[in-house]
């Protein structure tokens, strides 16, 4: 039986283990090093990544971390919790972050700017709707998010945003460290969604919205891993009251 495990120190875990209730899975917190075995995957929600890395390192929880995803365990990162699975970081706080590492690739911190420069946009993730149906566009809510700038050749890009060249500047003294000045071409592209075998991260947060797609595809990748992985249910239909499917309402425009 596979029981989702949500690191639960800070940030939007309810939310996460709310998703999962809503599509009929059990998702638990994950506070200490120890309740990582008893699941068999995990989501790192986002939140904020320097808070988030001082309390997963009181916790001791970064070698279990590490541990986990090295076992080829799926391993979910939102937002704050993809710079977290990021094995290079930049634009952090001064003296830097912990991290657990693992996905081949740079992630700019704060790149779209400070939290006031949060939004919200439609964008096309081919590889979701392919898997999962649906629209071909899903919804990303960007909170004082990050990026990513570059990628190893065993990343796969599910999603990409437009930007100009010039990251905004963010709140932070050093928000826009190494990001893409000298760069003369007036529009590229960012990365804000990937995934790596058992890694899948996001830089915005699908658990805010009511589309369910991102939790279901990272569902599915625990079924690859083990043949024997079934997903433990919290009991479907006779169980949970499903309420009608919520307007995603833009709250940053
Ligand atoms: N919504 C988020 O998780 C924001 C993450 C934030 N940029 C950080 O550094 O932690």
């Amino acid at each position: 039986m596979s029981i989702v495990g949500v690191l639960a120190l800070q940030g939007s875990f309810n939310e996460h283990i709310a998703v999962l209730r809503r599509i009929g899975v059990k998702g638990v917190e994950i506070r200490k090093p120890e309740q990582l075995q008893n699941v068999s995957s995990l989501i790192i929600p986002g939140g904020e990544s320097t808070t988030m890395a001082k309390l997963a390192e009181y916790h001791n929880l970064f070698p279990a971390l590490r541990e986990f995803v090295k076992m080829g365990k799926p391993v979910w990162g939102t937002c704050a919790g993809l710079i977290f699975l990021a094995d290079k970081a930049i634009g952090q706080k001064e003296g830097g972050q912990e991290l657990v590492g693992g996905l081949d690739c740079t992630v700019h911190r704060n790149f779209f700017g400070s939290q006031i420069q949060s939004f919200e946009a439609e964008i096309e993730a081919p590889e979701l709707s392919s898997t999962e149906g649906g629209p071909e566009t899903f919804r990303g809510v960007f909170i004082r998010a990050p990026a990513i700038l570059e990628v190893g050749s065993e990343v796969q890009v599910l999603a990409n945003y437009p930007v100009s060249s010039k990251p905004t500047k963010g709140s932070d003294s050093n928000s826009a460290e190494g990001g893409q000045e000298g760069n003369t071409s007036s529009q590229t592209r960012v990365i804000v969604a990937v995934r790596q075998g058992n890694l899948l991260a996001t830089a915005f947060h699908p658990e805010l919205t009511a589309d369910t797609r991102w939790h279901s595809y990272f569902l599915k990748m625990m079924g690859e891993g083990s043949s024997s992985s079934s997903i433990d249910s919290v009991g479907t239909d006779s169980h949970i009251i499903h309420p009608p499917p919520r307007i995603d309402f833009p709250i940053y425009q």
